[in-house]
C-alpha cells in the first residue's frame, strides 16, 4: 500500500521522530510511504541514511496540489492535510468507489480514556471531504490501545550490540563508571541531580545529549548560587553530539540509568528495558500531571520511583535519591508486559486495511 503521512513539527523532535520511525518501519515491511513534513531539517541528523521506500516531501502551501492520495492517509497528532488534499481524497473516493483509510494518529497517553477513544470513527463534517470518515488511532500501553512502535529487527539489533565497542567508537571511556544518559528539557531539579551524582559513592559519568539538555546542564553548573555550584570538574560529564535515532537506541542500551523526555524516547527507554526516569512534555494547564500519574500507575512504579518523578517533573519540591537498582525490575516487568501485546505498526496496518 502507499501511505501518505502528514507531520507538522510543533517543537522539539518528537513529531518528526515518531513519523520518521513509522514511515521507515512501514517501508521495511514492504509498504511505500510519502512523509509530508513542514520542517524536515532534523532528519539530516536523525536519519541521514534515509530508507528505501520512504520519500520525504516538503509540506508547504501548494505542495500537495495535483497529488493523488495513497491508500492510507495518516495525519499525525491531529495535523490536517489541508483543503487541496482533502479534495483529492474526495476525488479518489468518487473514482474508486471507496475512500482511502484516513487515520488520525494521536499522542501517547496512559490515561484510561485512551482505550475508549482508540479506533473511534470521526466523520468529516465540512469541507471538500464532507461525509468521509476518519478514524482515531491511539498509541498506548494496554492491549485495547494501538500499542507502541517496535521494529521487527529490534531484538536482533539489541542482541548484537557491543557496549564496549560502541563506547570506544564514540570516544567515551569504558572505565567501569556507572553511565547515566540525560535527555530532558529544563527540569527544575537538574542542579540537585548533578549534586546527587557528584556526592554518590559509585563513580558516575553523565552522558548529556545535544541541545536543551546540554544547555540546561551548563546553566546549572554556571549558577554560582545553585546546588550544582562548584561541581564543574568533580562530575564526569560527556557532552554528546546529535545522534542518529539508531545510535540514540545504542546510548539507552549502554547506560545504567536513562533520563528520557517527551514521547518517542520514553518508548525507546521502555524497549531498552533499563531503569529510566521520564520528564513529561509540560502543558500550560498542568494536564501533564494526570498523564504522568496514569503512566506511573501503569508502570506499577514503587514509591521511590513515583517520588523521584514528582521531583524531576517539578510537581513536588526537592529530589529524593535515585534508586536505579530498585527500578531495574520495574523496567523489565514493563518491557515484558508490552512485548506480550501487538505493537503499533502491525495494528495500524490492520486498521488501515479495515478502514478502506
Ligand atoms: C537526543 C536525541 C534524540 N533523538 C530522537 C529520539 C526521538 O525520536 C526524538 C525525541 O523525541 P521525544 O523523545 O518524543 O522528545 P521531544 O521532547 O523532542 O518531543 C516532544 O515533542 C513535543 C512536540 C510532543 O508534544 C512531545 O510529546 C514530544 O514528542 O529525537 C535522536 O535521534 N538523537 C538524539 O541525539
Amino acid at each position: 500500500m502507499l501511505w501518505d503521512i502528514f507531520c507538522k513539527v510543533i517543537d522539539n523532535h518528537g513529531d518528526i521522530g515518531v513519523c520518521w520511525r513509522l514511515a521507515a518501519e512501514l517501508a521495511r515491511r514492504g509498504e511505500r510511504a510519502r512523509l509530508w513534513v513542514d520542517a524536515p531539517a532534523a532528519l539530516a541528523w536523525m536519519a541521514p541514511q534515509g530508507q528505501a521506500g520512504v520519500e520525504v516531501r516538503a509540506w508547504t502551501a501548494g505542495s500537495t496540489a495535483e497529488v493523488v492520495p495513497g491508500d492510507v492517509v495518516v495525519e499525525a497528532f491531529g495535523c490536517e492535510p489541508g483543503e487541496a488534499f482533502a479534495a483529492a481524497i474526495a476525488r479518489r473516493t468518487r473514482e474508486r468507489g471507496r475512500q482511502p483509510a484516513w487515520i488520525n494518529l494521536e499522542y501517547l497517553s496512559a490515561e484510561p480514556w485512551v482505550e475508549r477513544c482508540h479506533g473511534l470513527p470521526s466523520p468529516v463534517m465540512a469541507g471538500p471531504a464532507k461525509g468521509l470518515v476518519k478514524r482515531f488511532f491511539y498509541p498506548g500501553f494496554t492491549p485495547r490501545t494501538g500499542g507502541l512502535i517496535r521494529e521487527r529487527d529490534f531484538d536482533a539489533r539489541q542482541a548484537a550490540f557491543d557496549r564496549t565497542a560502541w563506547l570506544r567508537a564514540r570516544g567515551l571511556p569504558d572505565a567501569g563508571e556507572r553511565l547515566v544518559s540525560l535527555f530532558c528539557y529544563e527540569p527544575p531539579a537538574l542542579p540537585r541531580l548533578l549534586a546527587q551524582l557528584a556526592a554518590g559513592d559509585a563513580p558516575t559519568r553523565l552522558l548529556v545529549t545535544a541541545g536543551r539538555a546540554q544547555a540546561a546542564v551548563q546553566a546549572a553548573l554556571a549558577d554560582s548560587s545553585g546546588p550544582a555550584a562548584g561541581l564543574e570538574g568533580r562530575l564526569a560529564i560527556s557532552y554528546l553530539p546529535l545522534l542518529t535515532q539508531t545510535d540514540y537506541d545504542h546510548l539507552l542500551w549502554a547506560c545504567d540509568l536513562n533520563f528520557v523526555r517527551g514521547e518517542d524516547s520514553l518508548v525507546r527507554a521502555l524497549w531498552a528495558g533499563r531503569p529510566f526516569v521520564w520528564q513529561i512534555y509540560p502543558q500550560h494547564d498542568d494536564a501533564h500531571h494526570a498523564k504522568l500519574r496514569a503512566f506511573l500507575d501503569w508502570l506499577r512504579a514503587p514509591a521511590s520511583l513515583r517520588a523521584f518523578h514528582e521531583g524531576w517533573n517539578g510537581i513536588a519540591p526537592g529530589l529524593p535519591a535515585a534508586e536505579p537498582a530498585t527500578w531495574a525490575a520495574v523496567a523489565q516487568d514493563a518491557r515484558q508486559r508490552l512485548r506480550a501485546q501487538p505493537e503499533l505498526v502491525e495494528q495500524l496496518g490492520r486498521t488501515a486495511l479495515e478502514s478502506q
